[in-house]
């Protein structure tokens, strides 16, 4: 192919030369011999210059193996399903493999890539009962009424879950059940990965290989970073509910690593088989420090490992292995849209992260609707909201104590009672973020926004983006 081009180009150089020596203008004509070749050589030269030039932007474009490109798409409600798409991608462009990156949101499944020469490997995780993450919910449901738009493509997938759950990777299986439906030919069998397992993940790696090279390199987890406890503090004292902790880690030594509001820390506890907790991340990197917040979880048998472990036996100053997950799905909106923030318990950790920044960037327009048990013992965090309000970055706060009154009121009732005013800030542009406890809170706050916004236009601004929950 190469020496093709090559020759081509060698070709219409000379045939460039020869009409530039036919032709000459008059006033080349009018020049001397010496002149007039001194031109065509500058023009000859440009010319050169140009084929050198488009070449290199040919260059640009991803290379291609000897069986094409891959689309790398990924849908994620908590971060490790596109932390994997992310892997993947790597690994496929070190071993040669043209690959790019899609979000399952905001993806129409007619510009999936459907040439002979391109692949598509999705990666995606069940969430609540059994669900598809939010970002992929447009998706699955334009796909239901259309399923034969993914007719001829060729797909590989990765299914994350947990086995502790009743429907174990039971979106994976339905997305799949969908993509055959439409006449989607799978690359190789599906690979379902319970709670992250390690092997799981090497088998889709093995499984790559059918794109086209056997040297892939291996798909690299992020190292865990070590870091102090800094500060231990407790928020609720006298609550009725579990005591609740503010925990500070600075690094050893060195910076923090990189994260956005949204994104969230992962703990490796200690002796505990690699054991992994995760938290929302409460602080932003100006803060220099990975700020959480963690409930001690009491049962009928004892303490929760990961809560009793980082509230009670991890010394002050003692050492915590930790590494941040990119979590885009919970990341702030583009530009300064409003932002309503729902949230309970320890979700305000989620909230209090976006506050921060919106804070730092001098941006208004936040209407925070949290709720606890008992405003004198759970108003986690009073005097920063509060200062918030007065220095205007929230411009409105709808608290929910559920054990202050008789009726037990909670977050779900204040959006309904805030109906009209809240349906107003939606069409103001404002984008909902949900952070806190899935049950509950969580079913409970989407059936008063469906209520308040009607469902068509909940799902709109799921699709858009302006729909985003963090909850577990
Ligand atoms: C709130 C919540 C609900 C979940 N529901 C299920 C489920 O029904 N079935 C399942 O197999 N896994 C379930 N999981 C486990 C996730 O699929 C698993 O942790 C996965 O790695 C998360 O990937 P993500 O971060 O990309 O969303 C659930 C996890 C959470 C936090």
């Amino acid at each position: 192919m190469r020496l093709i081009g090559n020759a081509a180009a060698g070709l219409s150089l000379a045939a460039l030369a020869a009409l530039l020596w036919l032709w000459q203008p008059a006033f080349v004509w009018r020049m001397p011999g010496a002149d007039r070749i001194a031109v065509a050589v500058a023009a000859c030269l440009l010319w050169l210059s140009l084929c050198v030039w488009a070449r290199r932007g040919r260059g640009r474009t991803p290379p291609e193996s000897a069986s094409g490109t891959v689309a790398v798409v990924y849908a994620s409600q908590t971060g490790s399903a596109e932390r994997l798409a992310n892997q993947t991608v790597s690994s496929l462009e070190a071993g040669g493999i043209g690959a790019r990156l899609i979000h399952l949101r905001g993806l129409d499944s007619a510009a999936l890539p459907r040439s002979a020469t391109e692949a598509v490997l999705f990666v995606v995780s069940t969430t609540g009962e059994g669900e598809p993450p939010d970002d992929a919910r447009a998706f699955v449901e334009a796909l239901r009424r259309r399923p034969a738009a993914v007719r001829d493509l060729r797909y590989g997938l990765l299914s994350l879950g947990d086995r502790s759950y009743a429907q174990y990777c039971g979106f994976g299986r339905e997305f799949e059940s969908l993509l055959r439906t439409g006449g989607a030919t799978p690359l190789f069998e599906t690979v379902e990965v319970d709670n992250g397992d390690a092997t799981a993940i090497e088998r889709w790696h093995d499984a790559l290989a059918v794109l086209g090279t056997e040297a892939l390199p291996p798909l690299v987890p992020e190292p865990f970073l070590r870091m102090r406890l800094e500060a231990r503090r407790l928020l609720n004292p006298g609550s009725p509910g579990g005591p609740v902790f503010h925990l500070s880690l600075a690094p050893e030594m060195g910076t923090v690593p990189d994260w956005q509001a949204g994104d969230i820390a992962e703990i490796r506890l200690p002796g505990s088989a690699g054991l992994i907790r995760e938290y929302s991340l409460a602080s932003v990197p100006a803060d220099a420090r990975l700020e959480l917040l963690v409930r001690q979880q009491r049962h009928a048998d004892g303490y929760g490992v990961g809560s009793a472990w980082l509230t009670l036996d991890c010394p002050l100053g003692g050492p915590v292995d930790v590494r941040v997950r990119r979590n885009s799905a919970f990341h702030a909106p583009e530009g300064s849209r409003p932002m309503l923030l729902i949230g309970n318990g320890t979700g305000i950790a989620g909230l209090r992260a976006h506050l921060k920044a919106r804070a730092a960037a001098k941006l208004g327009g936040a209407w925070l609707i949290f709720g606890e048990r008992q405003s004198r013992h759970d108003f986690h965090f009073r005097e920063e909201i509060e200062d918030w309000q007065r220095t205007g970055v929230i411009e409105r706060v709808d608290l929910a104590f559920s054990r202050d009154t008789a009726q037990c009121i909670y977050v779900q009732q204040r959006i309904v009672e805030s109906g009209a005013a809240l349906d107003d800030f939606v069409h103001r542009g404002a984008a909902i973020y949900v952070c806190g406890s899935l049950e509950g809170m969580a079913p409970g706050v989407d059936a008063a926004l469906r209520q308040v916004l009607g469902s068509p236009l909940l799902e709109s601004l799921a699709a858009d983006g302006r729909y985003r929950r963090d909850v577990y």
